[in-house]
């Protein structure tokens, strides 16, 4: 399917977006190993997340769907799970494969991980490599790519990992293997990245410290079933903290999302360039920080973005580039190589979109220089498959003097089912039709 999109609008109204997807994935897979029934409300009914839920359906956890978003997962325990009768296919998710790598090492069974093309051309080398370090045994394709094979029966040890790069994910396959293996289980990231897992482990009653930036669990102990609220995906509002703010007469409030101090660095970046974000009803539910977001209207201008931001704002990119082509002057993107790495290279995927639409900009090796300020055109945007690539230029037709038709939107279900309905509901001029 494709977006066609007018120009011009505004945003206004009240809205809350589907849940957050990397809880959702963690509430799965939490829930499927704890002992006892653990309720997820605000579940996120996305591809992604719904993949995991199928991959532990198919090792015999029995997963029930009460309402939208409302899941009872009925725990299996740490060694509770079952040899599934086939591949386990996580779709198009990273988040999924990189954290069940971690999970599945510690088996007793042979299982084999796999998911669809954008998926299987993403780098696993990076959790490959620590859990080899752990005892682990992964087989893949040429560089480390999907379907992984992971050798049950191999005992894990404890190790420390220095992370070489910033990323949740491969944090999180390590701690995740840790709970499997002999003695403790120890990372350092070089730059602090969302810390769900964490959070949620503790949720769960498992114990996780985090003394001067030393990350460690001991394996060995048990996941105690819990209720788990998912709050609104930050990721998901920012696609409208973006079209409210660069779209003359907006006013939007976006509730229950969580602010996750490892997940605001788009609200902080959004406000360096002058963009008019207040929070309200700051409240905690099960462990994550949640409010309600005002965002109005503002002129935006072009900055420097802090390279400490970087890993808070890593999936809100393709939307802050659509913010920085609305505002007066440059802006600068420098240390975000891991964009290149995601669903799409995404600083590839979004300078061709921007030269489409006539926005001046230059590709770096490790982020992008674009010039704002100037009239945005219309055109054809090709997505690569990326669902985020595909919102971002929905939401560039608020300040487009012309059409934009944005190609293959499928995997925008991925992480936000319903997003044509609910930005039509706000203001966006924006239909689907078959391509
Ligand atoms: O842990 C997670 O849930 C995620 C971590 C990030 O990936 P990296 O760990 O590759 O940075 C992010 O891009 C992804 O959407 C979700
Ligand atoms: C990078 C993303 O997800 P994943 O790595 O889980 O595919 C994303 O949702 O932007």
């Amino acid at each position: 399917m494709e977006f066609k999109l007018l120009p011009g609008g505004t945003i206004n109204g009240e809205a809350r977006v589907p849940g957050d997807k990397s809880m959702s994935h963690r509430s799965m897979m939490l829930g499927a190993l704890a002992e006892g029934t653990t309720r997820v409300t605000g579940f996120l009914e996305g591809e992604d997340a719904l993949a995991t839920q199928s991959a532990f359906r198919a090792m015999g956890v029995e997963i029930e769907r009460l309402g939208e978003g409302e899941v009872l997962v009925h725990g299996v325990g740490l060694r509770g799970l079952k040899a599934p009768s086939g591949p386990l296919d996580l779709g198009n998710a990273g988040t999924g494969m990189r954290l069940m790598c971690g999970l599945m090492a510690g088996q007793t069974f042979d299982t084999v991980l796999t998911g669809d093309a954008s998926l299987c051309s993403r780098p696993m080398g990076r959790v490959i490599d620590p859990l080899t370090l752990m005892g682990a045994e992964i087989a893949s394709e040429e560089g480390g790519r999907p379907p992984l094979v992971i050798s049950g029966g191999n005992s894990l040890q404890g190790i420390h990992y220095d992370l070489p790069m910033a990323s949740a994910q491969v944090k999180s396959c390590v701690l995740l293997a840790g709970l499997y293996a002999r003695g403790r289980t120890s990372v350092t990231e070089p730059a602090p990245t969302r810390d769900h897992t964490e959070r949620m482990l503790r949720g769960f009653g498992y114990e996780v410290s985090n003394e001067n930036g030393v990350i460690s669990l001991q394996g060995g102990g048990r996941l105690k079933a819990t209720d788990i609220d998912v709050p609104a995906d930050i990721s998901s509002a920012a696609f409208f903290l973006v079209a409210a703010s660069i779209t003359p007469g907006s006013d939007l409030l976006l509730t229950h999302v969580g602010i996750n101090p490892t997940r605001t660095g788009v609200l902080n970046i959004l406000r360096l360039m002058g963009a008019d974000i207040t929070l309200k009803n700051e409240r905690e539910v099960g462990g994550e920080p949640v409010a309600d977001i005002r965002v109005r209207y503002a002129p935006l201008q072009g900055i420097d973005i802090p390279e400490d931001q970087v890993p808070l704002a890593i999936d809100e990119f393709p939307v802050l580039f659509i913010a920085a082509a609305c505002a007066e002057g440059r802006t600068v993107l420098r240390g975000a190589e891991e964009l290149r790495v995601k669903e799409s290279d995404r600083i590839a995927a979004m300078a061709e979109g921007l030269d489409t639409l006539g926005v001046p900009n230059e590709v770096l090796d490790d982020g992008i220089i674009i010039d704002g300020g100037s009239p945005i055109g219309g055109g054809e945007i090709r997505t690569h498959m990326d669902h985020r690539i595909a919102m971002a230029f929905a939401i560039a037709a608020l300040r487009a003097e012309k059409e934009i038709y944005v190609l293959d939107c499928d995997h925008v279900a991925t992480s936000f089912p319903g997003f044509d309905a609910l930005a039509r509901g706000l203001g966006l001029q924006i239909t689907v039709q078959a391509d």
